[in-house]
């Protein structure tokens, strides 16, 4: 019977999420083209505009999941993924590092905050991630965050490969990626102890295992909305002379 399952060990049930690794965006085709060198300057403005959403969203997520905890030990640690995008004074955080991104890939700053370039789509997926945050029992959107399990090995290989493939990106736009590298590894370590402590029965576990999948589906769904845009040339409208 369902409920007679033994549980996974808090080891088996580690593994069991980073076997979601497999569905990460960083086996989206836009990302492999992006990372083999094979997209154009509008492809990579669009990614980095779109993306921009995300970025911005990410504190009303994190505060959303403060919100509904009443554990003050997990608020004072929460607390610093909003400082870490929103900055403070003297250390100006991750969405100026991402306007920063943005200068370096030839937008401006009013073009990223005017939204100009999201589509309805990204917004929708980024939308659905706040939403889920404000609805679900704080554990529950916490573990949502761990896709960032898979997080520093995309942004490495961002690292890695942009400079070669793309010279013209001016070399602060990378200050993002390098960021990031530490940040997600301290986000996961806490995330995965939230997470492993929550989920305690088999079925809870496997519910979990759909949190994660849903965070990955919102990541995904966001590349397919820019393919669709940038490399099938068929934003929203298209055919019927573009949006208004
Ligand atoms: O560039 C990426 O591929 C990527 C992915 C993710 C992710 O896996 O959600 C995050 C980030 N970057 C990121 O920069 C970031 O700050 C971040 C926060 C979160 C989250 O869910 O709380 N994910 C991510």
């Amino acid at each position: 019977m369902e409920n007679d399952r033994q549980p996974w060990t808090r080891a088996e049930f580690e593994q069991k999420l980073r076997e979601k690794e497999r569905y990460y965006h960083i086996h989206h085709e836009l990302h492999q083209l992006m990372h083999s060198g094979q997209v154009d300057k509008p492809v990579i403005q669009g990614w980095v505009a779109n993306r921009f959403y995300y970025q911005t969203s990410i504190p009303l997520k994190d505060a959303a999941i403060m919100a509904n905890c009443p554990d003050r030990e997990v608020r004072r640690h929460w607390i610093q993924r909003i400082i870490d995008h929103d900055g403070t004074q003297g250390e100006e955080g991750g969405i100026e590092a991402w306007l920063q991104l943005g200068e370096a890939v030839g937008l401006t700053r009013e073009a990223l905050w005017s939204d100009q370039h999201l589509l309805p789509g990204v917004k929708f997926a980024v939308d659905a991630y706040v939403d889920f945050a404000r609805r679900q029992p704080w554990e529950v959107a916490a573990s949502s965050s761990l896709t960032e399990l898979f997080a520093p090995t995309i942004h490495q290989s961002r690292l890695d490969a942009w400079p070669d493939h793309y010279p013209w990106i001016e070399p602060q736009g990378y200050a993002y990626f390098r960021k990031r590298l530490s940040e997600a590894r301290r986000d996961v370590e806490h995330g995965l102890e939230i997470a492993l402590d929550f989920y305690r029965t088999r079925a809870q576990q496997e519910r979990m295992l759909e949190v994660l999948q849903f965070k990955l589906d919102v990541l995904w769904t966001m590349l397919d909305c820019m393919w669709m845009a940038y490399i099938a040339k068929r934003p929203p409208y298209h055919n019927v002379g573009g949006r208004p």
